[in-house]
């Protein structure tokens, strides 16, 4: 350690000048005012999501039916195979979903506009772009540009909706009673807002109106751009490798073949074990996710000798792991039989990371992969997605992994089922 603080003198790198300079001071205390806000908002953050480990899997029941959009992409399709831009349709239908589980809400946002959809998109996309120009780091000056004037007004309405929401529901709690309003719901229905109105922390007491909001708008906010960013690619993929792509349709419709398409349950879904490793090496190759940070609470020494000292905030990099030769050969193909059962078991678990690892991992993961085999379940009972020549697709990192110009694909329906 001693050697990197005398590197890092002001002294030793020329910056006697600084120390001495008192507007230059004051800019460095400014900066680091701000540093230490940014920090305290993390850490505020992860100590509330760690309280509320409580949402552990979805409703057993079809919650997806209705939020597939397939009308849609029926439509969409009519004439005939169709290039479609997966992110777009994706996004839709994952805030579509979430806002169903989260809130019993039906937005039917696929379809129809839908005002608290359209600015949680815009804040997603605003939150990506806000980092890239040095001004905007400062709130007050963000708050003055037209960004943020929009990023001001987007949260405006997520917070409306959001309080309203909780604020009927409580109502309605406590006209009721508690137990009135659940037992119809058991093992069904219980929504998210259900379940945090009724969390207690450690010492008994119930969460406020702002902690319920802020839970509710978190989880918005983590579930539906990563859940995309994971069934686009997994498209991508599957429309790369048409073999593949029938060994799922195949293995979906052997599973559901005396049923109803629309009758997928639960316990289907460990059922289908090449399509979840499809899924898998998906998120290995392009994981929705492609970096996280970690705050080094101790030393921690590398394979190789050199120590981070602790204190330091580290960039660990999903991407990176996930293609790094010595873990995973001939890492840029897409090979599912990686995940083999067989072949997992000589793997490290921290060689796949997509959900990150540890105890601050993706509290949504159950939820997530539910999620991608029902979608993709149905997806490729309905229709075939090819790639779409006239396209180049190339990854784009932003808060998760997106493609340049859009992820599209060629989408066409299949004879509907006698
Ligand atoms: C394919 C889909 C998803 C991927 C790849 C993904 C990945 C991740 C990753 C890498 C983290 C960071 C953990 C860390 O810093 O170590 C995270 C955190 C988180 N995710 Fe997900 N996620 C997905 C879906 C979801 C869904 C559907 C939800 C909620 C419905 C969700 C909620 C969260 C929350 C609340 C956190 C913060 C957890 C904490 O700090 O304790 N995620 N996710």
């Amino acid at each position: 350690m001693d050697w990197i603080l005398e590197d890092l003198t002001l002294e030793k790198v020329s910056f006697r000048m600084v120390a001495v300079s008192g507007l230059l001071f004051l800019l460095l205390a400014v900066l680091f005012h701000f540093l230490l806000k940014g920090f305290g908002f993390c850490y505020h953050f992860y100590v509330t999501c760690q309280k509320l480990r409580c949402f552990p899997e979805p409703p057993r029941i079809n919650w997806l039916l209705g939020h597939l959009g397939v009308a849609k992409w029926r439509r969409l399709t009519a004439a005939g195979p169709t290039s479609i831009d997966m992110f777009e349709h994706i996004s839709l239908m994952t805030l579509d979903s979430l806002q169903k589980c989260v809130f019993s809400y039906n937005s039917n946002c696929q379809e129809k506009p839908s005002e608290y959809i359209a600015s949680i998109l815009l804040l997603s996309s605003l939150v990506a772009r806000r980092p890239y120009s040095l001004h905007n780091y400062i709130d007050w000056i963000y708050y003055l540009t037209s960004d943020g004037r929009r990023f001001r007004h987007a949260c405006d309405i997520v917070h409306r909706f959001t309080a309203d929401v909780i604020q009927k529901r409580r109502m309605t709690l406590s006209n009721l009673g508690q137990d009135a309003w659940l037992k119809p719901k058991q093992g069904k229905t219980k929504d998210f807002i259900d379940v945090l109105l009724i969390a207690k922390d450690e010492e008994g007491c119930h969460l406020s109106d702002e902690d319920i909001a802020a839970e509710v708008d978190t989880f918005m906010f983590e579930g539906h751009d990563t859940t995309a960013s994971g069934l686009s690619w997994v498209l991508y993929n599957l429309a790369q490798h048409p073999h593949y792509q029938d060994q799922c349709r195949e293995e979906i419709q052997e599973l559901l073949h005396d049923r109803d398409i629309e009758e997928i349950e639960w316990e289907d879904l460990s059922q289908m074990p090449f399509t979840t490793m499809c899924i898998k090496e998906s998120l290995r190759l392009h994981p929705a996710v492609t970096e996280i940070s970690r705050h080094c609470t101790e030393d921690v020494k590398m394979p190789n000798g050199q120590v981070i000292p602790k204190g330091v905030v580290c960039l660990i990099s999903i991407y990176g792991t996930h293609h790094n030769p010595a873990v995973w050969p001939e890492p840029e193909v897409y090979n599912p039989h990686r995940f083999d059962p067989a072949a997992s078991k000589q793997q490290s678990p921290l060689a796949f990371v997509p959900f990150s690892a540890g105890p601050r991992n993706c509290i949504g993961q159950t939820f997530a992969m539910a999620e991608l085999k029902v979608t993709l379940a149905l997806t490729l009972l309905r229709f075939v997605v090819r790639l779409d020549k006239s396209q180049t697709v190339r990854r784009k990192p932003e808060l998760i992994l997106r493609a340049e110009n859009g992820l599209w694909l060629q989408v066409e329906p299949l004879p509907a089922k006698p």
